[in-house]
């Protein structure tokens, strides 16, 4: 699904309206329509006291407009206008028009005024500012959203929650309404996904209002939100007259004293995803613990005991995953460095792989096309150097992978995957997955789907949706804390099957 930002989505307002030959204020009718029957369907006439603070543009008009459908509908409600600006758009004014004929008064909010009194049972209609704030409230706006925040009571969003830019951080978080719900129109916004904007929003919803399908189809966006339909098309089937030489040969490159397990994990990860065959190759010491717990793995061992001082491959090997518990002893930093030199089959890149790579930047450039980079937030700011805010470190990660040509993996709630100046958001995934390991199994996956000859960029986004996938059925079977990296691989399989399920007419979901 794509994502917009703020100039697309104005542009594809007013697409609409031409072509469908429409009023601006039948499209806010429609928005309004929509949310009112997402309320009423959950509130059912319930005596609950509904206070709509609404602004004086056009998310303002929304609210306006709801505010009629609630008041026609019975619901007992308190309409505040938050008067921060003398400028009202013109289909705020239609609303307000509206309201008025219909014997309701609005109360308006200006900087002197006292706020309203919120009960901690009431439901507050966030309508004060959507895709338009272009710069920080004044203060007594900030006041209010506070008090608003403050209150305890349930805060339904509209489009957005008020305060939240859509394309920078704010630098004062009690500017920004924390809303428990959001109604966004049509598409999903960046700012849903980030870490230091997605925490003023619990969830979120689309309502769709009907904008044009063929603008939204033909207009590139510089993000995209990956779900089940997303993913679905990338997976590549078995076929009935094959063998495991058509499904490629993985080799997991890593370990050291102590960090053996963290191979393992990604070895078996591979496995599970389809590869064909599974090497690693590992220190001396690793030997027997893998080989005796893993029948399936073969086990290539380094000369030295305890670390990695000379990487070699078997010789039919297809992809590799290079860095799991590698440990930075010079010697096997110098055995990447050479290794890098005479490889250039495809690669996942992770952990100890990318430390080497932090500290010693003229190996960048050594790196096969479009190796797969799966660092988590710690990792990338060694690679890319320290960023301002979210948006400058999806900025800095795009201009990384052009220069080097790699993707990269931006490992996080909202895992995003960068590559050619893009960005793919995926949506599923817990916080049971932050535990030890989960990074390792992602790395044999992503290695496990390039060996069965998945695009690099492809086996990235399919790969991060098993993973996150493998983790909710691991955390709807455990519990969150129970999550570990070994649930995740041994529920790889029912992601498979979970991924081939379609809805049947009745909602539930049915083998395909
Ligand atoms: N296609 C869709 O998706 C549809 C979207 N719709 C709805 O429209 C919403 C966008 O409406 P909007 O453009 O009128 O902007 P909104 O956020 O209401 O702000 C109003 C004005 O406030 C101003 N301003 C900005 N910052 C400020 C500040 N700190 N302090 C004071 N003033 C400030 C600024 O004007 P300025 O003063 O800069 O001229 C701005 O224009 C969208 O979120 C959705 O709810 C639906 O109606 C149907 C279709
Ligand atoms: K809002």
């Amino acid at each position: 699904m794509k994502i917009f930002n703020a100039q697309q989505i104005y542009a594809a307002d007013k697409f609409t309206i031409e072509k469908q030959a429409i009023t601006s204020d039948a499209l806010m009718e429609r928005a309004a329509e929509r949310i009112f029957s997402w309320v009423h369907s959950r509130l059912q006439g319930a005596k609950v006291k509904i206070h709509l603070f609404c602004g004086i543009g056009n998310n303002g008009g929304d609210g306006i407009a709801l505010a009629r459908h609630l008041v026609e509908n019975g619901y007992e409600i308190a309409v505040h206008v938050v008067n921060y600006s003398d400028k009202r758009s013109k289909d705020f004014l239609i609303n307000l028009d509206r309201l008025k004929e219909r014997k309701l008064w609005p109360e308006f909010l200006d900087s002197d005024c006292e706020f309203p009194e919120i009960g901690h049972e009431d439901i507050i209609i966030d309508a004060i500012f959507g895709i338009g704030l272009n710069r920080a409230p004044e203060d007594w706006v900030a006041k209010l959203i506070g008090h608003i925040n403050d209150s305890a009571a349930f805060i339904l969003s509209i489009d957005v929650p008020s305060g939240l830019f859509l394309d920078k951080v704010s630098d004062k978080p009690e500017q920004v309404i924390r809303a428990n719900h959001v109604l966004s129109f049509q598409a999903p916004k960046l700012v849903f996904f980030l870490p230091e904007t997605g925490v003023f929003l619990n969830q979120w919803e689309l309502l769709d209002i009907g904008l044009d399908q063929e603008y939204l189809y033909k207009t590139e966006t510089d993000f995209e939100f990956i779900g089940k339909p997303e993913v679905l098309p990338l997976y590549i089937p078995r076929l009935k007259f094959s063998h495991k030489g058509n499904y490629g040969h993985a080799v997991i490159v890593g370990g050291s004293y102590g960090k053996i397990g963290a191979v393992n994990l990604a070895a078996r990860a591979c496995l599970k995803v389809g590869s064909g065959l599974v090497t690693t190759f590992i220190p001396e010491c690793g030997y027997i613990p893998l080989q005796t717990s893993e029948p399936e793995i073969m086990v290539l061992t380094d000369e030295e005991e305890d670390f990695i001082s000379k990487i070699e491959l078997p010789s039919n090997a297809s992809a590799i995953g290079v860095g799991v518990g590698m440990g930075t002893h010079e010697q096997t930093v110098a055995a990447f460095s050479s290794f890098l030199n005479d490889t250039k089959m495809p690669m996942v890149i992770d952990a100890d792989g990318l430390n080497i790579l932090a500290e010693n930047k003229r190996l960048l450039n050594k790196m096969p096309q479009q190796a797969v980079l799966t660092p988590h937030p710690k990792e990338l700011e060694r690679l890319i150097g320290k960023w301002e805010d979210d948006f400058d470190k999806l900025k800095k990660a795009k201009a990384f992978s052009k220069k080097y040509d790699c993707i990269l993996v931006l490992k996080g709630a909202h895992t995003i995957t960068i590559y050619d100046g893009k960005g793919y958001i995926n949506s599923n995934g817990n916080p049971g997955m932050a535990t030890a390991g989960s990074g390792d199994v992602l790395t044999g996956i992503i290695t496990g789907l390039i060996a069965q000859n998945y695009p690099p960029l492809y086996a990235a986004i399919f790969g991060v949706y098993l993973h996150g996938l493998s983790g909710d059925i691991s955390s709807s079977e455990n519990g969150y804390e129970a999550v570990t990296a070994s649930t995740i691989i041994a529920n790889i399989g029912k992601a498979f099957m979970e991924l081939f399920k379609r809805a049947s007419p009745e909602g539930q979901e049915q083998p395909q």
